[in-house]
């Protein structure tokens, strides 16, 4: 275990990375995987929640336990610096200020917290509604103020862009940091001279969400940095694949009576036995064990 506060870990990550990529990791071994490849932050989405551990859409029907459990496990399988999607915080004043602490208790570095109505849409939906400027600054100012480590870093997500344009969804994104985030997540929007007017006209890190089949075309961390993006976020992107690979797996056993035809695109014994170290748990296995019955 490392020294540093996750939150800690989150601010040398984004410091040292131009931008800094966060892949969503819907598992602790997914975590533990992208760990192992040289990712130096992770992501759990709430959608992916809400899809992978319990097979409902994302519209806001998952609760805070359901996301703080799953953080929870993700954070026990890695060093990395967790961002958790909190959604719009749950409730008012007093249920964000429990989610933001609830979050920190399981180990979670980071969280964004958006301006949609509780019965919240996929930000890249159509027909999305929001809250006011006001009540969008009250939820940043519950959720800054319950800060245990000060160095927790909060994002503001702001969906205001889609509805109300790119004027109001800056306003926005500039009462927020004032309202004490530490960084904006311009949600949905469309080209690169969007990313640009907001890190020109926000003094403080912008993270670009590039999630595929959404409003947001897939620009490269290169092409966002040129304008300025400091956070990518790639949130379900290893999800979406793995979905298609099971998918594949499930048809091919159905029509085919066999496996076969798919073992050479599945993770070997060997490959997961070394992202678990499994091994080295056996190890210690035999030497606690060493010449008991059974064990020895
Ligand atoms: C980032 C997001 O909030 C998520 O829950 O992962 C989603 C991603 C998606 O649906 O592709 C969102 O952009 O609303
Ligand atoms: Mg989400």
């Amino acid at each position: 275990m490392t020294q540093s506060t996750p939150g800690a870990r989150f601010r040398a990550a984004l410091d040292a990375n131009r931008p800094l990529p966060v892949v969503g990791t819907i598992n602790a071994y997914s975590a533990m995987m992208a760990e192992r490849v040289g990712h130096q932050a992770i992501y759990l989405s709430g959608g992916g929640v809400a899809n992978a551990s319990f097979g409902l859409p994302d519209l806001g029907m998952t609760t805070m336990n359901d996301v703080v459990e799953d953080a929870h496990r993700i954070c026990g399988a890695t060093d990395l610096p967790l961002l958790v999607d909190i959604d719009t915080g749950w409730g008012g004043a007093f249920n964000i200020s429990r989610t933001v602490k609830e979050m920190q208790r399981a180990g979670v570095a980071a969280v964004h917290l958006e301006d949609q109505v509780a019965q919240k849409r996929c930000g890249h939906r159509p027909n999305k509604a929001i809250v006011s400027q006001q009540e969008m600054v009250d939820r940043i100012k519950a959720a800054a103020d319950a800060r245990i480590d000060p160095a927790f870093y909060l994002i503001a997500r702001t969906d205001a862009f889609q509805k109300e344009g790119l004027d109001a969804a800056i306003e926005r994104a500039n009462a927020c940091i004032e309202a004490g985030a530490d960084a904006i997540f311009a949600e949905a929007v469309h080209t690169l001279e969007d990313y640009r007017a907001f890190c020109e006209r926000v003094d403080a890190p912008i993270l670009a969400n590039i999630t595929e089949f959404g409003a947001t075309p897939l620009f490269s961390q290169q092409e966002l940095a040129e304008v300025g993006c400091r956070i990518v976020l790639y949130p379900l992107s290893a999800f979406r694949a793995m979905n298609a690979a099971a998918l594949n797996v499930y048809r091919s056993i159905l029509d085919n009576g066999h496996q076969r035809d798919v073992v050479d695109q599945m993770q070997t014994r060997e490959e997961l036995y070394d992202f678990l170290n499994y091994h080295d748990f056996e190890r210690k296995l035999d030497a606690l064990f060493a010449g008991q019955d059974g064990n020895a």
